[in-house]
């Protein structure tokens, strides 16, 4: 079983510069590995990049062993993508997407209800099934779209924020989710901005700046370093407009 193997990754939007600069990475089963990086860093640019949304110009994606360009069905079957906006069909109800997307998936009818019908219980859509999504409130259509994604009980799945919009109860269930998704073996790629949701729930941190993965952090360093929100402030730092005091000159 392998999990998201990026290797080389260059990519621009048009005829701009360079947004992913010759990135190496490698998300493992069994682990949740968080993306950090500033506004405009490039992490839902690389995560489209990974559900076959884009094309790299140079470099190559694997998901699950499989190449996302030369077999993206293939691919898409073994990954669940939460997108950074929900993008499901505006008139159908969340039964209705999610039918859709078993379809698309090929779940069969027998599988895909009773999934279906847990997933919306677990995030408290249920009374609201049969609404069209797109008289939702924005957190509404944010746990169908995680429903979509987690139907066809993928074992790769690259979240783009996911937890934007969740009320509390259930921002624990997907943290608690994503913690059991990735003990049972299934690799996890994450962005968020808030620090604590990656301190409760990174296993790796990948720091992305200027199109590149600067540093690959383990549990135990972030940690040392004083948590997530510090590795961060050292990255803004970097920057240059907004530097942070260097404690150790
Ligand atoms: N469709 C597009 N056309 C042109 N440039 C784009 C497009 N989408 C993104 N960009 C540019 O690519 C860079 C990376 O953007 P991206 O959305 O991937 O960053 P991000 O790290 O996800 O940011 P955020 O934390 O704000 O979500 C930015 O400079 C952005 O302006």
């Amino acid at each position: 079983m392998s999990g998201v193997e990026l290797s080389g990754l260059s990519f621009r939007h048009g005829r701009g510069p360079d947004v992913l600069d010759q990135l190496s990475l490698e998300a493992r089963p069994g682990e949740v590995l968080g993306v950090l990086g500033v506004n405009g860093a490039g992490k839902t640019t690389l995560f489209r990049l990974i559900a076959g949304l884009l094309k790299p110009r140079v470099g190559q994606v694997r998901v699950g062993g499989v190449d996302v360009v030369a077999n993206r069905s293939e691919a898409s079957r073994r990954l669940g993508f939460v997108p950074d906006e929900p993008l499901l069909y505006p008139r159908l109800s969340a039964l209705e997407n999610l039918n859709q997307f078993a379809v698309l998936w090929g779940v069969p009818a027998a599988e895909a209800r009773p999934r279906a019908e847990a997933l919306l219980r677990e995030t408290g859509l249920w009374e609201e099934r049969n609404a069209w999504v797109e008289g939702y409130s924005r957190g509404m259509r944010q746990k169908v779209a995680i429903c979509c994604a987690l139907l066809h009980r993928p074992s790769v799945l690259v979240l783009d924020e996911p937890f934007n919009g969740l009320d509390m109860g259930a921002a624990l269930w997907l943290r608690e989710l994503l913690r059991a998704r990735a003990s049972a073996g299934d690799c996890i790629l994450l962005s968020q901005h808030q620090p604590e949701v990656f301190d409760a729930l990174v296993d790796r941190l990948a720091v992305l700046h200027q199109g590149r993965v600067v540093e690959l952090l383990d549990r135990a360093e972030v940690a040392r370093r004083g948590g997530t929100g510090e590795v961060f402030q050292r990255v803004r730092g970097a920057e240059g407009p907004h530097a942070v005091r260097d404690e150790s000159a």
